[in-house]
Order: C-alpha cells, then structure tokens, then sequence
C-alpha cells in the first residue's frame, strides 16, 4: 500500500464506516476523546452488505483512502466474545452467500462464483490489534462473518460455528465494505463491539448502551495508529 504524503488535507486517508448513526457518534466520541477528532471520515451507511457497499464505494471514489474499517456493534458467539468484548477480524466472511442443497449449505467458492473471504489488511490488522489490546476489554483476533440475516436459532449458530469453528462474531455489513474496498486497492478491517450473544433472539437482552461505549473506547484506542499515517 503506498501513501500520499502530498495529500491535501481535506483526502483524510481513513474511512470508518458504520451502519446506523448511533454506531457514527460513538466512533466520533472515541476519536474526539483521543484528541483526533479528524483521523478519519466517519459515515453511516445503513444496514446489510449491499448498503454497505454501495456506501463504500461511493466513499471510496470521491476521496482518496488509505484504510477502510467497517465498524460498529456485533453479535458474538458467547463462548469467545461476550458482550462488551472486542473483536477485530482476522477474515471477513460471507457466511450466507451461497445456495441451500439437501446435503447441506454451498458457498459461493463451492459454486464457482468467486471467494466468500475478503482479506484483511495484514499490516493494519497487526497495528489496530495492538492498540485495541491497550483498552480494558476483552479483545479477539478472529474471522468475523457477515451475515444477511442475524441468527435467532441455537440451531443456525450451531451450524455456523461447524462451518466457522473459528468465528467469533458476526454482523452484516463486513463484507460489503471489504469488496468495495478491495476494487479500489484499499486496505480493510473490520472491528466489532459486541451487543448480544449469537443465539436465541432476545432482543431484550442486547446490551447496546454497553457496545457502543466499546465502540467508543476502541476508537479512541486506534486513533493515534490511524492519526500517524497522515503524518
Ligand atoms: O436501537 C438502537 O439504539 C441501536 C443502536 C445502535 C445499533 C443498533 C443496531 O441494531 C445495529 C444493527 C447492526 O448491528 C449489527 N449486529 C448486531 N448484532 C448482530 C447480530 O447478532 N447479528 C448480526 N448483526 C448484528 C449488524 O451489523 C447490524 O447492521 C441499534
């Protein structure tokens, strides 16, 4: 990845991107906190990969961006991200992508139709990781897949963790930022707080209030990894 250092100030080399408004301001809070209110252009780009995407990518041709990070709060698999923990993606998955057969669920790589993993950005991975292991939380390195449609069955968590043993959470905009990300040659993360246990639904017992303040203290714990590429 090469940086332009001749950037004006205005090409902010970091895009966040969220999907609702309550994701953006606490990623804001974080960064105004850490003193580095502009580190990076903070959008919300709505729900679901397509969204997602479609956000990212427009994000991606108006400015010129040397990191995109797909952000905002998850659910987790209790056993390895429980709530209020963090989790950075060491892979981005489309879990759902694919087609149902009566032997079981095809990928889209099972297909033909291309890769259900988007890379992350190994060099950005290792330096967010290290700056997220400075907050108080709990903090994951894992893939993180993106689903279309959160799980609400023990049985669908079941599943995804045989196909995933190594997941520890899932969302629903990862993968859409990632691709949109990697037409453009830019770097991508993805970063998750988690809200609820992946299982059961019960909305009742998302704890947003405690994810968004994580939320909250990782982006302030990555803004000065992200403030020195500008610099
Ligand atoms: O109601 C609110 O105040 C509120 C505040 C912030 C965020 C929300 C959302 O509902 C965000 C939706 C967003 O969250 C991700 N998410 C969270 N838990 C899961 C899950 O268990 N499975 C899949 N996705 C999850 C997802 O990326 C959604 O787009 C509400």
């Amino acid at each position: 990845m090469t940086i332009d250092h001749q950037s004006k100030k205005e090409d902010t080399p970091v895009l966040i991107v969220t999907a609702v408004e309550a994701e953006k301001e606490a990623v804001l809070r974080g960064l105004e906190r850490a003193g580095a209110k502009d580190a990076a252009v903070v959008i919300a780009a709505g729900a679901g990969p397509a969204s997602a995407a479609a956000a990212t990518a427009e994000a991606l041709a108006a400015g010129k961006y040397g990191l995109v990070i797909s952000a905002g709060i998850g659910g987790g698999f209790p056993q390895v991200a429980p709530i209020g923990s963090l989790v950075l993606a060491d892979a981005i998955i489309a879990a759902d992508l694919g087609a149902e057969s009566p032997e079981g669920f095809l990928s889209i790589d099972e297909l033909g139709f291309g890769s259900s993993s988007a890379p992350v950005d190994a060099k950005w991975h290792a330096r967010l990781l290290s700056a997220l292991l400075e907050t108080r939380r709990q903090v994951r390195s894992a893939p993180v897949l993106t689903v279309t449609t959160a799980t609400g069955t023990a049985e669908t968590a079941e599943l995804l963790l045989h196909r995933f043993p190594a997941a520890a959470a899932e969302a629903m905009e990862g993968f859409g930022v990632a691709l949109a990300a990697q037409r453009r040659g830019t770097a991508a993360l993805e970063l998750r707080s988690i809200s609820n246990a992946i299982g059961p639904r019960d909305r009742g017992a998302w704890r947003i209030g405690e994810a968004l303040q994580a939320l909250e203290d990782a982006a302030a714990a990555i803004a000065p990894a992200i403030t020195a590429i500008q610099n």
